[in-house]
């Protein structure tokens, strides 16, 4: 099995499935997929009498939930299979299970005219309308059977993949379409992108992965990954005892156009709890004489910074103005560490001349647009930067030549060669104004500190979602939370993770 964190496409699935059904006897495959599922079913279920809806639909994904409905009847529970299929059109693994089910006590059902009457009583539905082969939206009784289970109120597993929804991008297939909402899903062979981004944490729920036993030679090179610590823990150092302020980097904040103070003094406030040795905040309006509640920050005026002494952090609550364009234009000569969020990706998506400049720099430069950013800076839509996010992350960092860190759940961080990484932690209590300033100043301090631009957009993603949902267990959100609140939480966890993983270098 690839490692744990490795996400396939379909195509790439679907070339490993070729290869091992020609080397392994039939049904083989199909019966490891069942196994796998009917476990977990049983893992999910309250106990030995408890009763269990499978749906199958009309291709190999309606031969796994077959497998699996038979296995469960035979362990004793009371089991109904919906075959929502001609029977005669079923492909040649499924059809085989159907037949070997036919000796088992499964309740089979056969192409049901309509709904089941009872909506209670069931204590687990399995989906196993469609995986990977969905080719159009779920319609007519597929889709009035999504939108039943979706109303139910026990736990859904799906089979591989959510049946509605795209295994590649976590788009849900069609412009109205429909999918099945999962608790849990067992996915096959491995992991899928589409399960974790978009519309994939809401519908995949907890996601396992069956391997089905396929020798790891087999697999091509991973679409992507599932970010996780240890992609960035090599850089989390130990403090030396003969350090100083000089020896952490400075972060330089520039934005806050008049009345947009807070952003910067937000992203501020994140680079000086998440280790920066100094941190300045320089406005594009009249800089506040200090910030109160964090009198360490130093506010500057924007165009009289220097902006190659340190990380550079642009565009919180800059604006678009000239000054604001010049000052951005100025940063971009400085050639330092870099970190472009909000305004200053409009400003860049707005001018050849700055993106011409952004292109030539050879500093470490991560930029965090969300999907209408995003969609600026690419010259298309919103819906068409969040159809394919992986493909739109990676765009982005191949045509800027930087590390892109797209937003929203599932952000996806992408570099110019083509690697790309899904978070998995963060929820919707970050759905709030300012979390992306957060965002954008952990990624700063994290440069100053000397991370590369990659591991530095991992970790600064990881701890942003992670601060959310450390807060979120105990009661502080989702509603309610706020960005402020999000900045002493990835600060205690930065210095858990330093502490649990971190060697005894010596940074400088
Ligand atoms: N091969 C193996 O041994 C193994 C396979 N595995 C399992 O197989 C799954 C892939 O199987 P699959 O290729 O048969 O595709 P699947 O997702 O079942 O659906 C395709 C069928 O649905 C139809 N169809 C599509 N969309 C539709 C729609 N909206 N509404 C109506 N019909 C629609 C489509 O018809 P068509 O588009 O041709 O008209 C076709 O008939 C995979 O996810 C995994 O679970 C694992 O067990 C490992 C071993
Ligand atoms: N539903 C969600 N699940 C996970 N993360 C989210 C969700 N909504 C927002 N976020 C995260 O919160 C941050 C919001 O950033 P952004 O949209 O730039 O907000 P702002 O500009 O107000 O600071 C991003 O890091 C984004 O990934
Ligand atoms: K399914």
């Amino acid at each position: 099995m690839p490692s744990q964190s490795a996400l396939y496409a379909i195509a790439d699935i679907r070339a490993v499935e070729q290869t091992c059904l020609a080397t392994l006897s039939e049904g083989t495959l199909m019966q490891r997929a069942g196994k796998a599922a009917a476990e977990c079913a049983l893992g999910l279920l309250p106990n030995a009498s408890s009763r269990v809806l499978a749906v199958a639909g009309p291709g190999n994904n309606g031969g796994d939930v077959i497998e699996a409905a038979r296995l469960l009847a035979e362990h004793g529970l009371d089991v109904t299979l919906w075959l929502c299929a001609d029977r005669s059109s079923l492909p040649a693994d499924a059809a085989r299970m159907l037949e070997n089910a036919r000796s088992s006590p499964l309740n089979i059902v056969e192409t049901p005219s309509a709904l089941p009457d009872n909506m209670e009583g069931w204590n687990l539905v399995i989906d196993g309308l469609f995986g990977i082969g969905l080719t159009r939206p779920l319609k007519g009784l597929y889709g009035t059977l999504a939108e039943w289970i979706n109303a139910l109120s026990c736990p859904v597993l799906a089979l591989d993949v959510p049946s509605g929804l795209d295994a590649d991008t976590g788009a849900i297939v069609g412009e109205d379409g429909i999918a099945i909402r999962a608790s849990h899903t067992i996915t096959f062979i491995a992991d899928k992108p589409g399960l974790h981004t978009l519309h994939g944490r809401d519908y995949a729920g907890h996601v396992h992965v069956a391997s089905l036993d396929i020798d790891t030679n087999l697999f091509p090179p991973a679409c992507a990954h599932l970010n996780s610590v240890s992609a960035f823990s090599a850089f989390l150092k130990k403090r030396p005892h003969n350090s100083h302020k000089g020896s952490f980097g400075d972060v330089i904040v520039a934005g806050g156009a008049p009345g947009m103070a807070g952003a910067p003094i937000l992203a501020a406030r994140a680079a000086a709890k998440c280790g920066a040795g100094r941190v300045y905040a320089a406005f594009i309006g009249d800089p506040p004489a200090y910030d109160s509640a964090q009198p360490e920050l130093m506010c500057r005026a924007a165009p009289s910074m220097d902006f190659s002494t340190g990380a550079v952090v642009a565009g919180p609550g800059m604006g678009t103005s000239r000054e604001a364009h010049d000052v951005l234009a100025a940063i971009l000569h400085a050639s330092s560490p870099l970190v472009l969020d909000a305004d200053a990706l409009n400003l860049i998506a707005a001018e050849p001349g700055l993106q011409a400049r952004l292109a030539e720099l050879t500093a470490p430069t991560v930029m965090t647009p969300h999907p209408l950013e995003a969609a600026r800076l690419l010259q298309s839509s919103t819906a068409d930067v969040q159809s394919d996010r992986l493909h739109s992350a990676r765009a982005l960092a191949q045509r800027f030549h930087a590390v892109v860190i797209l937003k929203g759940s599932g952000s996806v961080i992408a570099r110019p060669d083509g690697e790309a990484a899904i978070n998995t932690t963060g929820n919707p209590a970050l759905a709030t104004a300012g979390t992306g300033d957060v965002l954008a100043g952990i990624c700063g301090a994290l440069l100053a500190q000397g991370f590369p631009a990659w591991q530095a957009a991992l970790a600064a993603t990881w701890l942003h979602g992670h601060a959310a949902d450390t807060l979120v267990q105990q009661g502080i959100g989702p509603i309610g939370l706020t960005a402020s609140e999000l900045i002493p939480a990835v600060r205690t966890l930065l210095n858990q993770l330093t502490e649990a993983h971190a060697g005894n270098h010596i940074p400088h």
